[in-house]
């Protein structure tokens, strides 16, 4: 794997999965595979779990890190090429990339979508300018569009929890007070439909996401018929992609206890952050079904798998 920005720069899922599960079991047997070794994290967005579990899967495997909160700390950065630069942003991103890549020897990436213009958002040009001006390996942190760094530690924790070869596994539209991004959904979307599973979707009509994710999904817009016999509930709010930007208005969505009731004992799976009782209710996350921290731990080993693979590649 020369960059981790997608699914599709994964050759075997359920080999990388045991990679995981090996390096949760012994996370310091490579301890001086990153020696000498630098990775630089730059936020454009914030973070908590990518940075810390980053951070801390980097440690694991000796690596020095460096960290920078691009709209706080550093310029503002240009992304378009050929303007003339007399406004607020002082550097292009075609300098910052190059320099970035002199100081380090992987560089990961967070770049939220703006939300307003789908052609540019869903074009990536931050990403693929850091692949293309960096001359690293560039790991994505979530991008406008993707987030695979989750999606493998979802998939990770699935195999963990799950009671059969191939569960049920259903992706469920919830409330929100403002717009997020698809990503999230998109990159779950895209893992699922790789991997072993028999995964739906299930949102209001006008929330489809793009299909260039979610071929082979079986499509629902009915929560309880979508839930029934599911293993998994994966929740999640992203805005419109047909309307895009566009905030839905459906609080009943919210899951509680009661939305469970038909399901095969669902676990509970959220990125976080989550916001409590707009988007799943307190009952549920404070119950044995809800398995977002154990998402949240394995964030450090799907980390280390990409960066132990990038290492033994440089
Ligand atoms: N990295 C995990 C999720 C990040 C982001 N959530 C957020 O922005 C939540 C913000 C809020 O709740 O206001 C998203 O949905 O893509
Ligand atoms: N799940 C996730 O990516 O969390 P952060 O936004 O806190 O990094």
């Amino acid at each position: 794997m020369r960059h981790f920005t997608s699914v599709n720069d994964v050759k075997d899922l359920d080999g990388f999965v045991q990679k995981a599960l090996a390096l949760k079991k012994s996370p310091f047997a490579h301890k001086h595979l990153g020696e000498n070794r630098t990775l630089g994290l730059l936020f454009f967005n914030s973070s908590l779990r990518t940075r810390m579990s980053t951070q801390k899967a980097a440690a694991n495997l000796g690596m020095n890190t460096m960290v920078m909160n691009v709209t706080q700390d550093s310029w503002q950065i240009e992304i378009e090429d050929g303007v003339v630069m007399d406004g607020g942003k002082a550097e292009h991103i075609r300098e910052a990339a190059a320099v970035l890549g002199q100081y380090c020897d992987i560089l990961g990436v967070r770049s939220f979508p703006a939300l307003r213009d789908r052609k540019t958002d869903y074009g990536e040009k931050i990403i693929k300018a850091f692949i293309q001006h960096s001359g690293v390996p560039i790991i994505s942190l979530e991008s406008a569009t993707l987030h695979p760094l989750q999606s493998f530690a979802d998939l990770v924790t699935i195999s963990e929890f799950k009671k059969s070869p191939k569960p049920k596994v259903v992706l469920s539209w919830a409330p929100h007070i403002n717009a997020l991004p698809q990503a999230v959904s998109n990159s779950f979307s895209q893992w699922m439909t790789h991997a072993d599973v028999d995964f739906s979707i299930v949102q209001p009509k006008g929330f489809e996401l793009s299909d260039q994710f979610t071929k082979g999904a079986k499509i629902y817009y009915d929560q309880e018929e979508a839930f029934e016999g599911a293993d998994f509930v994966y929740v999640k709010n992203w805005s419109s992609y047909k309307n895009y930007g566009e905030v839905g208005n459906y609080p009943k969505w919210m899951i509680d206890q009661s939305k469970l009731a038909n399901t095969n004992q669902a676990r509970v799976m959220h990125c976080l952050p989550v916001r409590r009782n707009v988007v799943i209710a307190d009952e549920v996350l404070d119950s044995k079904s809800a398995i977002v921290i154990h998402q949240a731990a394995n964030r450090v080993f799907s980390a280390q798998a990409v960066l132990k693979e990038m290492l033994e590649n440089l």
